[in-house]
């Protein structure tokens, strides 16, 4: 693992989260988007090295809405970038730990992503995040 890429933050209304978290961190919101497949819509902000990514649900069967019910909103996930994300799942599952997926899927802001079980990790939701390639410049 090469270092905390971002945390997630479970919000209920992620305008006045982003709000909040521009004055706390002095710094604006870079990218927004809206990731179906994950029942989330994102917001990122640059916190050093590390991002802060405030997640809120697009429906009740989102993740997050699940989340904030049981729990409220605060931090969801911690992620880590790794180099080779399906290498990290081999040597992971070996040591057993919980895999949510057998093949890295696509997540937020350009990245290959694999989620680890809560109940395998100590209570806390792990992501793993490797950057995507970038398809070549003119297309194929
Ligand atoms: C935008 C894409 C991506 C990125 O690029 O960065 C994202 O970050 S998307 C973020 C949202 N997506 C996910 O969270 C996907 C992975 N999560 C899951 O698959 C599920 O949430 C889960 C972890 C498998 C739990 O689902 P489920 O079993 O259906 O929900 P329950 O509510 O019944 O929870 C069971 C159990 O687990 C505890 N739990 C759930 N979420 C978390 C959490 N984030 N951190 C800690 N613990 C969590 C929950 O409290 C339940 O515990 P008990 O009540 O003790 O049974
Ligand atoms: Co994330």
């Amino acid at each position: 693992m090469n270092k905390v890429e971002h945390i997630g933050i479970a919000v209920t209304d992620i305008k006045i989260a982003s709000l909040i978290y521009e004055k706390l961190l002095n710094t604006p919101v870079y990218k927004t988007e809206r990731v179906a497949r994950e029942g989330v819509q994102t917001a990122f902000l640059q916190a050093g090295p590390n991002k802060i990514e405030l997640l809120q649900a697009l429906d009740d069967d989102s993740p997050i809405a699940k989340f904030i019910a049981k729990k409220g909103e605060g931090i969801h996930h911690i992620a880590f970038d790794v180099t080779d994300i399906v290498a990290e799942m081999a040597r992971l599952k070996n040591q057993g730990f919980v895999l949510l997926s057998d093949e890295p899927k696509r997540g937020a802001d350009n990245k290959l992503v694999c989620f680890i079980h809560p109940k395998s990790a100590n209570g806390v939701l792990i992501e793993l995040c490797q950057e995507a390639p970038r398809p070549p410049e003119g297309g194929v």
